[in-house]
């Protein structure tokens, strides 16, 4: 039996440094962010579908340009809405596909790391348990304005086209707080780990990454 974690959060709350600390642990982690970017990679009929309805405009040499169509759908809700119709059962597709492999192989834990695993429905119908990574709000805009080099209006922007946090920590069987140190966080998930037997996390104990 492969039990299916949701790891998710606000925009730059700590998803993906958490979901190293997992990986190193040994925990297998079904990145959302990277398979939406393989949906569209070149030559992809995700491509092709997102010039069709967005325009050449948004090719730079053969590749989607990504900085340009987020500052174009993060400030439009009704376009970001038109380019999930085309990006979410794409993502959802090779997600599941992942997860079958996973079951097939019989591990005992799988971790889908996606920012949108409530927004997008995934939360419903492909993990048994999730994790919220969460910080406070200042904290969340200031590094994401800080990783993204993004202006406090953008990053608010990018922060308003998701759930409020507080509503995914209700809906949370385990909250990871990251408003302190990075070592606090690791211990949160050390403490995840040994509690539920997966993986190994000796080497998040000592402290080496
Ligand atoms: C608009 C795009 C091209 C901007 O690309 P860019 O490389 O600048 O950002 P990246 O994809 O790394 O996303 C950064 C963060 O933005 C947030 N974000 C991305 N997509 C969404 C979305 N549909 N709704 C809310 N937040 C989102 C997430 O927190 C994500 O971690 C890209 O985000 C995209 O294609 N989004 C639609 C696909 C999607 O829903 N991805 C979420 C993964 S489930
Ligand atoms: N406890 C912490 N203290 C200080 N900085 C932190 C801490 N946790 C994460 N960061 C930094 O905050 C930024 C956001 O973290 P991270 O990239 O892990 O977020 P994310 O949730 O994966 O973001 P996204 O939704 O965009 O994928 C990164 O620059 C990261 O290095």
């Amino acid at each position: 039996m492969t039990e299916v974690w949701g790891l998710t959060g606000g925009i730059a709350t700590g998803k993906s440094t958490v979901s190293a600390w997992l990986r190193a642990a040994g925990v297998p982690v079904i990145d959302a962010d990277q398979i939406a970017r393989q949906v569209v990679a070149p030559e992809t009929a995700g491509l092709k579908q997102v010039v069709t309805t967005f325009g050449a405009d948004y090719l730079r040499d053969g590749q989607l340009d990504r900085k340009k169509l987020g500052q174009w759908v993060f400030s439009r809700p009704a376009e970001l809405k038109r380019l999930e119709a085309i990006t979410t059962p794409l993502i959802r597709a090779e997600i599941s596909r992942q997860v079958a492999n996973y079951r097939q192989q019989a591990v005992p834990v799988v971790v889908i790391d996606a920012p949108t695993l409530f927004e997008a429905g995934y939360a419903t119908t492909l993990v048994d348990r999730i994790m919220v990574v969460a910080t406070d709000a200042p904290t969340q805009k200031a590094r994401l304005m800080a990783r993204d080099n993004l202006s406090a209006s953008d990053a608010q922007n990018r922060i308003d086209r998701q759930w409020p946090i507080d509503q995914k920590i209700a809906q949370a069987d385990v909250v990871i707080d990251n408003g302190r140190t990075i070592a606090e966080t690791r211990q949160q998930v050390v403490k995840w780990l040994d509690m539920n037997n997966f993986g190994t996390s000796n080497h998040l104990k000592r402290g080496d990454q």
